[in-house]
This record gives structure tokens, C-alpha cells and sequence, in this order.
């Protein structure tokens, strides 16, 4: 079995949690209030910044040109692509790329950004991999579970713009790298060191979940 199908089977729960999430399930409807998805966006943004930078790790990590070569196309893609649908829904709102970029992260973001940005800092790349890969997998299962169960939800004059970009080919395209050089990264290591690799793909997979629900519920700080 490859790794990735360990991984897979590890969060099924979790991920299957996710898919019913009421926020995930409103962006398939339609039916999430727009002042949620304002605040997704926003926390999201910011988000992004520092996720980008676990690409930047990746490529100084990297042990050939090829592996450099894709984490810059991704830090580039995320900086670029992502933000891009980010920045356009927050003109839709009368938000301002300042404002975007003062938001400030809501403890959640905040724990689930400095946990792999520690893994970034002090573990392996195949480490590295398994903290950030849920990010980009489960929002490949989540759109394409959207697109399919909704059929109206591309055409969303709100969230379509999103379904559509995150199960596009080439997001899809995306996740299918990083899954195959998981496999590559772990061929022929011992359990002890996958069992850490597993640990930091359901962490993070639970701070996906907790992310959809932050945005929905406030999330914000006590006082
Ligand atoms: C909390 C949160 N989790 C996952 C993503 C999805 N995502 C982040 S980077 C990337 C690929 C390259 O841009 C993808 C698909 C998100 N936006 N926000």
C-alpha cells in the first residue's frame, strides 16, 4: 500500500466530518451567509501568506532542482493563483488589499500556521510534506465533492468562482505532486519515522476541520 493510501484511510473520519461541516456544505447550497464568507476570506489570506512560506521551506529543503523547481512554482501559484480569487472577492466587498493583509489571524489560524511553520523550521522534508499536504488534498476533495454533489454550485454567482478554482485540473494537479513525492519521500522508511509522518497529517487535517468551524462560529479571541 502507498503511504498516502495509509494517510487517506488515518483521516477518513475527520475528512468525512469536514465534508458535512455546515460552512462547507453552505458554499455547495449557496446558502452560507455572506458575512461568514467574508471572514474566511480574510482569515484565509493571511493564512496564505504564511503558508506560502512553508513552499519557500520546501524548496531549501529539496535535495535536486526538479523538487526546488515545483515548491517555487507553488510558492508562486499560492502567492499569485489563490490570492488572486481572494484579493477579486474582497474588491466585490469594498475591502482593500491593506485590510487584507491587516487582518489579524484568530488563534486558530494562528495555532495551525506556527505548528507547521515549527515543522518547517526543525523537521524533515517528507515531515514537512505530511504537515502541509491536508491543506491542499482536502480542498481537492472538498471542491470536487461540491462540484459533484451540487451541481448548481459552479455557477454560484457568490461561491462558484470558488468551487470552480479549487476543483479545477490544475489545482487538482497540484495535490497529485505532492502526493507522489510523499510516496517517493517514504519509500523504504521505518515505521518509527512514519508514525511521526502520520501524526502531522492528522493534526493538521483536524486544524483544517477547525478552521471551516472558526470561520463559522466567530472564532475570535476572548476580550
Ligand atoms: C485553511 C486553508 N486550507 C487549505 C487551503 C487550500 N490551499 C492553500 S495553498 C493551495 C495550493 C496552492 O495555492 C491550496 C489548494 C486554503 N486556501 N486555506
Amino acid at each position: 500500500m502507498r503511504f498516502t493510501e495509509r494517510l487517506f484511510e488515518k483521516v477518513s473520519d475527520i475528512w468525512e466530518k469536514t465534508h458535512q461541516h455546515p460552512f462547507v456544505v453552505g458554499i455547495g447550497t449557496g446558502e452560507l451567509p455572506v458575512e461568514s464568507f467574508i471572514r474566511y476570506m480574510k482569515q484565509d489570506y493571511v493564512f496564505l501568506i504564511d503558508y506560502s512560506k512553508l513552499f519557500a521551506a520546501g524548496a531549501v529543503k529539496a535535495r535536486d532542482i526538479e523538487t526546488m523547481a515545483a515548491f517555487a512554482k507553488l510558492l508562486d501559484e499560492t502567492l499569485h493563483g489563490e490570492m488572486d480569487l481572494h484579493r477579486e472577492y474582497a474588491e466585490r466587498f469594498g475591502i482593500t488589499d491593506q485590510q487584507l493583509e491587516d487582518t489579524k489571524p484568530m488563534p486558530i489560524n494562528l495555532a495551525y500556521t506556527r505548528y507547521m511553520l515549527n515543522v518547517a523550521q526543525n523537521g524533515s522534508l517528507a515531515e514537512l510534506v505530511s504537515a502541509l499536504l491536508p491543506c491542499m488534498w482536502s480542498y481537492r476533495e472538498i471542491s470536487t465533492m461540491l462540484a459533484t454533489n451540487y451541481p448548481g454550485a459552479i455557477e454560484h454567482l457568490l461561491y462558484g468562482e470558488w468551487v470552480k478554482m479549487y476543483s479545477s485540473n490544475e489545482f487538482g494537479s497540484l495535490a497529485t505532486w505532492l502526493i507522489d513525492l510523499l510516496d517517493r519521500l517514504t519509500e523504504g522508511k521505518p515505521e518509527r519515522e512514519l508514525a511521526i509522518l502520520e501524526e502531522h497529517f492528522l493534526t493538521t487535517s483536524r486544524f483544517e476541520y477547525m478552521f471551516w468551524d472558526m470561520v463559522y462560529q466567530g472564532g475570535e479571541w476572548p476580550v
